[in-house]
């Protein structure tokens, strides 16, 4: 061992102290990694002075040493299960909640009127966070109530602090579907995939996917799969070589029904994934492949991509 090591041996006890306060860095990874190199650093044989320069020597002896290292390793069992124990409180809380809010939950979100729209009278108008009205006459209105109601104000960040919950629940082995429905223009795009500088639901919830995979006590491996459902067709938007081959060559897919009730697509293309950027590149790749992708059916569908 030479003498930085020495050095780095004698503050590694302080330098865990003080990361005690960062708790990004409390991850399971991280816990691991420490364990592996105290392991690597307990002394198998004996090793007598360590110099770290000329000008400033210093002993360290095999017995003092031996207790430090013993007495971090406590502590990195310690804090293990200690991680542990509030991940698994974060995810009964999370869970809780879930179940309050409900299993099924519908939102509508509003989006501003564009040019020509707000030229027309106002025939639409929410009340409170559940209740939009509908003009359907001059003097009759009709009331849809929804889970929550996001007004034409709303930002991206208020429609994703509803939806995120239910994503990181699918680290915790929930099944869980976000879909948006509405007419062309109405805003699905902007919500689900937005703009680089005002990111959607998409690359949010990617990125708090790999979040809570690199917090968590297990390990995940995630894939990505990208499919269309078309003219009443199923097809595999990352099918290699669907581009050059033309889209009519790519063949439908077909849905299969598993003996315990799961739903499985025969031959779906799943691409093994570790960041964000990775899923970012296959989520463009796909995008270009949909058919939609090349029917501008309204001049004012964004039709951007993160
Ligand atoms: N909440 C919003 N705030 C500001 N602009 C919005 C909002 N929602 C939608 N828009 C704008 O309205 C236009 C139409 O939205 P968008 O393309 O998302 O509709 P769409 O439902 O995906 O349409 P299509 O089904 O044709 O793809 C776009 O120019 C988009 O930027």
């Amino acid at each position: 061992m030479d003498g930085q090591s020495g050095k780095t041996m004698q503050s590694l006890p302080d330098t865990l102290s003080s990361l005690k306060g960062f708790n990004k860095y409390l991850t399971p990874g991280w816990i691991e990694s420490v364990s592996h190199i105290l392991k690597e650093l307990t002394p198998t044989k004996p090793h007598k002075v360590m110099e770290e320069d000329t000008q400033n020597v210093f002993e360290c002896h095999d017995t003092e040493l031996d207790i430090k290292v013993a007495k971090i390793q406590d502590e990195m069992v310690s804090l293990g299960a200690q991680l542990k124990q509030k991940t698994l409180q974060k995810r009964e809380s999370l869970n809780n909640y879930l179940d309050l809010k409900g299993s099924i939950r519908v939102f509508c979100r509003m989006r501003p009127f564009n040019h020509e729209e707000s030229y027309s009278s106002r025939t639409m108008f929410t009340l409170d966070e559940s209740n939009v009205f509908l003009k359907v006459a001059e003097t009759k209105t009709k009331q849809y109530k929804f889970d929550k109601v996001f007004d034409p104000c709303s930002t991206q960040g208020d429609v994703f602090s509803e939806v995120e919950p239910v994503i990181k629940s699918a680290i915790d082995g929930y099944n869980v579907c976000i879909f948006a429905y509405g007419q062309t223009g109405s805003g699905k795009t902007f919500t689900m995939e937005g703009k680089p500088k005002d990111l959607g639901v998409i690359p949010r919830g990617i990125q708090v996917l790999f979040d809570r995979a690199s917090e968590s006590n297990s390990r995940f491996q995630l894939t990505f799969s990208m499919l269309e459902i078309y003219m009443g067709n199923l097809r595999d938007l990352l099918v290699p070589g669907s581009k050059t081959n033309g889209l009519k060559n790519v063949p439908s897919l077909s849905i299969k029904t598993d003996p315990d009730g799961g739903i499985e697509i025969e031959n779906l293309v799943a691409v093994t994934v570790n960041n964000f950027q990775e899923v970012k590149r296959l989520y463009g790749l796909g995008t270009r492949l949909r058919s939609t992708a090349s029917t501008m059916a309204n001049s004012t569908s964004s039709r951007s991509h993160w």
